[in-house]
Formats: C-alpha cells, sequence, structure tokens
C-alpha cells in the first residue's frame, strides 16, 4: 500500500502569527488538504506557541470528526505534562514523541533510546492508554539495535527523521548513502513488527527514491515543502484573483 500523506500545518500557523489576523486558517488549509486527498493532518504544538497555538487542537479535531471521520490526527512534540495534557484533550490518532528542545528551531536528531529509555517506555504506556498510536522520531543510522530499543518502550511505530537527506538537495550524490541508511533503519523496524513513518523536508522531488527504498513506509508527514509548493503552484492564480479584485480584466 502507499504511504499515506499527513499534511503538517506548523508553517500556515507561523504564517498566520505573524499578524493578529485569522489567516491563513490552519482549519481551511487542512480541509483542502484532507478534500484533496491527505490521509491526515499533523502539528507540531511548541510550548511558546510560535507555529500552532494549543487553541487550534480542538479545531482541528472538530475538523476531521465532522468532515473527515476517515483521517487521522497526529500530535508531534516533547512529551512534557502540558503535551501530555493536550494530547488528552485532542485525542489525537497518533502521537509522535519528538526529543526536541524548547529552544531549538526545528527538529534536529531521533531520540536515543539507550539513554531515554525508562523515561519512553512510561510515556509510552500513558498514551496508548488514551488510545493513541504511538510513534517515536528516530534517527535513521543504520543501527539495528537502538531499534529494538525503540519496539521494547512498547512504541508502534518509529518516525525516521529525514532532515540529512532532505538537505541534499543540492547534491543528490550525497543522499545515497544517506537513503541507504535509513533504508537499513526501517528495515530493521519492519523485520521486528515496528511500522515506519518518515518526514522532515521531504519534497516532490525526494520522495520517489525515499517510497522506492522503503516500500513499506507506513506515512510520510509533510509541512515546509508542501507549504512552499503550495505558493509556488498557487500564485499565478492568486495573482489573476487580486488582479481582478483591482478592478482589472485579466
Ligand atoms: C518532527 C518534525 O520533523 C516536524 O514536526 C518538524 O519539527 C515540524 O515542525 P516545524 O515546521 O515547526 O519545524
Ligand atoms: N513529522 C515530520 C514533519 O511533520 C515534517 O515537517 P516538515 O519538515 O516537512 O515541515
Amino acid at each position: 500500500m502507499p504511504a499515506k500523506l499527513s499534511v503538517n500545518l506548523n508553517a500556515i500557523a507561523m504564517l498566520r502569527n505573524r499578524r493578529d489576523l485569522p489567516w491563513p486558517s490552519v482549519e481551511a488549509l487542512g480541509r483542502i488538504a484532507l478534500a484533496a486527498g491527505a490521509s491526515g493532518l499533523t502539528v507540531h504544538p511548541r510550548p511558546d506557541q510560535r507555529h500552532i497555538r494549543f487553541s487550534d487542537l480542538p479545531v482541528i479535531r472538530n475538523l476531521i470528526d465532522d468532515e473527515f471521520p476517515q483521517a487521522e490526527f497526529n500530535i508531534e512534540g516533547y512529551p512534557t505534562e502540558e503535551f501530555l495534557e493536550l494530547c488528552a484533550g485532542a485525542a489525537p490518532e497518533q502521537v509522535t514523541l519528538v526529543p526536541d528542545d524548547p529552544a531549538q528551531a526545528t527538529s534536529d536528531h531521533g531520540w536515543d533510546f539507550r539513554k531515554h529509555h525508562g523515561f519512553l517506555t512510561d510515556v509510552v504506556a500513558r498514551l496508548k492508554n488514551m488510545g493513541c498510536r504511538v510513534s517515536l522520531f528516530a534517527d535513521g543510522d543504520g543501527d539495528a539495535d537502538a531499534v529494538k530499543l525503540a519496539k521494547a518502550t512498547g512504541a508502534d511505530r518509529i518516525e525516521l527523521y529525514t532532515g540529512p537527506y532532505g538537505g541534499c538537495y543540492d547534491a543528490p550524490e550525497r543522499a545515497t548513502p544517506i537513503l541507504e541508511a535509513l533504508g537499513k533503519t526501517a528495515d530493521a523496524a519492519l523485520a521486528i513488527g515496528l511500522a515506519v513513518n518518515a518526514g522532515h523536508d521531504l519534497t516532490v522531488a525526494n520522495l520517489p527514491a525515499l517510497v522506492k527504498r522503503i516500500p513499506d513506509l507506513a506515512e510520510v508527514s509533510i509541512g515546509h515543502g508542501l507549504t512552499a509548493d503550495a505558493l509556488e503552484y498557487g500564485m499565478a492564480g492568486t495573482v489573476r484573483r487580486f488582479c481582478r479584485a483591482c478592478g482589472q480584466v485579466v
């Protein structure tokens, strides 16, 4: 089965937060994404709410429940008590635990499964008691022992951190060994019954090789590159709408 696409709304929320105005609306863009065929919506709320606001969560939950009941809500983040309360309130189908620091600009590494094994085991159990599938953000470095430790936490999936792969956009030859390490990590996970997601800096250009190397990839979550594409490919039509609003005949 092809990988499912979960659209990450963080970039839309960040653009909205530039002004005290309600657009671009994460609800409206989420609706467009799901109506166009996305399987779910992802958000990564951070403690300072610089992207997704905590108040966005019930709005997205209701959008899915009311209009797209087949879709999934995926909430990502570092599991503070505040984050776990947000998950309890929004009842996401999937929670992806990410080891990021509040000061980090964006996620840039997976969990150290040796160091944080006890902590993760406890948090995974709490989330599974809430009825959520749990995925753990993981480096795609081919470390099969780390993957076994991830499985031992009770998690259902790992999400491969694909930032280094996405960073090869201008030097495709550098992507080959990185892709192979991601593939080896996925093989190790799938062999022990851990499903595999992937995300970070995925694009239309780099996705085909990834899904070819990992044909059983369950889901990709994509925000930054997808939002950039939406702007680039939607810009011409939008400029025409504004020209018409100016009274021009276009
Ligand atoms: C875990 C991950 O890679 C994404 O959630 C990423 O952190 C998106 O968040 P930002 O777009 O806010 O950086
Ligand atoms: N889970 C990863 C994710 O949502 C990726 O976000 P982005 O790097 O595509 O913005």
